[in-house]
Parts: structure tokens; sequence; C-alpha cells
């Protein structure tokens, strides 16, 4: 997609303070600091709109951030911050259960895990809380980012460890490489929100049909 209007419509801790313009939205997840709101800010064209920061768990709230008048992205807070204290972890853990686990246009989850490293205990929860009965078959693209710090070459092995370790699940779930330094990944991404976009309207039917 070709992207020249974003809002950040608002920030929401409860399901009362969601936009209520019946666009489609996609969820972005994942620790801390892996780099959510820099996909958001390559997926957008933006050096700076969605707030980055070098200091892990700068985004508390879920953010919309509404783009081209076309779908929401919600960048939802990261998981796994040791400095967030026992009782506003707890807290987050409702916000974002309630979204998740109800939120009608929701069409689709992104979640992060970083290109170098084994996913985390709390990486693989995510996952396999995403890929559950509960969620009705809600699908989930594995981003693995920062993928500029690490060569070429490692790439397939990066991908290997990391679907072994998630027990990925292909029924409900895509994977894709990513940077947001050197925006590799980045149409492949768009691709995917686009077909999630389309799913379950006449024009998906038609594709679908077209396809047999
Ligand atoms: N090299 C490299 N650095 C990245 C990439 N993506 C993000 N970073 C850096 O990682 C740090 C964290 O990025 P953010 O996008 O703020 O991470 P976040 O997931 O939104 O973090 P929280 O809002 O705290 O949950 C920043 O210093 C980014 O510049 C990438 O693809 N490559
Ligand atoms: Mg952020």
């Amino acid at each position: 997609m070709e992207v020249h209007n974003v809002e950040m419509v608002m920030s929401a801790v409860q399901a009362s303070q969601y936009p209520d313009d019946n666009l489609p939205e996609i969820a972005l997840v994942g620790r801390s600091n892996v780099g959510k709101s820099s996909l958001t800010n390559t997926l957008i064209n933006r050096k700076a709109f969605a707030r980055t920061s070098s200091q892990p768990g700068k985004t508390q709230t879920l953010n919309f951030y509404k783009v081209e008048n076309q779908v929401f992205f919600v960048d939802v807070p990261g998981y796994g911050y040791a400095k967030v204290s026992k009782s506003a972890r707890a807290k987050f853990q409702v916000m974002i259960g309630e979204y998740l686990e109800k939120r009608i246009p929701l069409r689709g989850v992104i979640q992060l895990v970083d290109a170098r490293h084994a996913p985390s205990k709390e990486d693989i929860e995510m996952y396999q809380w995403l890929t559950s009965d509960d969620m009705g078959g809600l699908p989930v693209l594995v981003v693995a980012t920062k993928a500029d710090k690490i060569a070429r070459g490692k790439y397939n092995h990066a991908e290997s460890t990391i679907k072994k370790d998630l027990q990925f699940n292909s029924e409900v779930s895509d994977f894709e490489m990513f940077s947001s330094e050197t925006k590799y990944g980045k149409d492949l991404v768009w691709e995917w929100i686009e077909a999630r976009m389309l799913d379950g309207t006449a024009a998906a039917e038609e594709l679908e049909l077209a396809d047999e």
C-alpha cells in the first residue's frame, strides 16, 4: 500500500476507548524493545511517527494508528519488561487479553521476535496463546526483526530455529524476516496485511472463486 495519510487516533486502556470506525485492525505484539514501533514507522514510511526508544517499556497503552483511512495498526505494550511492577504487568495482561480475545474488527496479529536470538519463554507463551483454540483461528504473522544484524546467509537457520522453538503452526500463521533499518521484508509484510484486510469481504470471496 502507498501510504500518504496516517493519524494517531487514540490511546486506549479499555474497550470503551477503542475506535468505532469499523475498520479492520492489525495488532502488533512482542517483547519490549523488539521493534514494534519501528516496524509501524517503516510500514507507513515515517521516521518517527510511532515513538521509538532504546528505553524499553515506552508504550504503555494500546495505540491506534489509522492508515490511509483503511486500516488501524494497533501497537500493543511490549511484554517481558522487568522494570514494570507486578501490578502494572497484571493490568497490561488484562488490557491485552481483553483486546486480543474479544475485539471483533481484529483481523490478524503480527508477533515480532528478534531474528538474532531463540524466542524467549514469553515469546513462546504469547505465540501458543495467539494460535490456541481460544483465539478461533486468528491469523498470526511472526516477524523476525532486526534481520540487518545477522548475515543474509543465516536467515534460513534463524527461521528454522524460531519456528521449531515456537512449535510453529502453518495452518494459522506465516513467517517473514524483516528489518526496519534496511526495509527488508516490508513489501511482504504489507501483502500479508492487505490480505487480512480483505478477509471476509466480497473481494476476498471473488479471489477464492477465481482460484478454483
Ligand atoms: N538494527 C535494528 N534496530 C532496530 C530495528 N527495529 C528496531 N530497532 C531498534 O530497537 C530499539 C527499540 O525499537 P522500538 O521500535 O522502540 O521497540 P518497541 O517494540 O516499540 O518497544 P516498546 O515500545 O518499549 O515495547 C530502537 O533503538 C530501534 O532503533 C531493526 O530492524 N534493526
Ligand atoms: Mg513501542
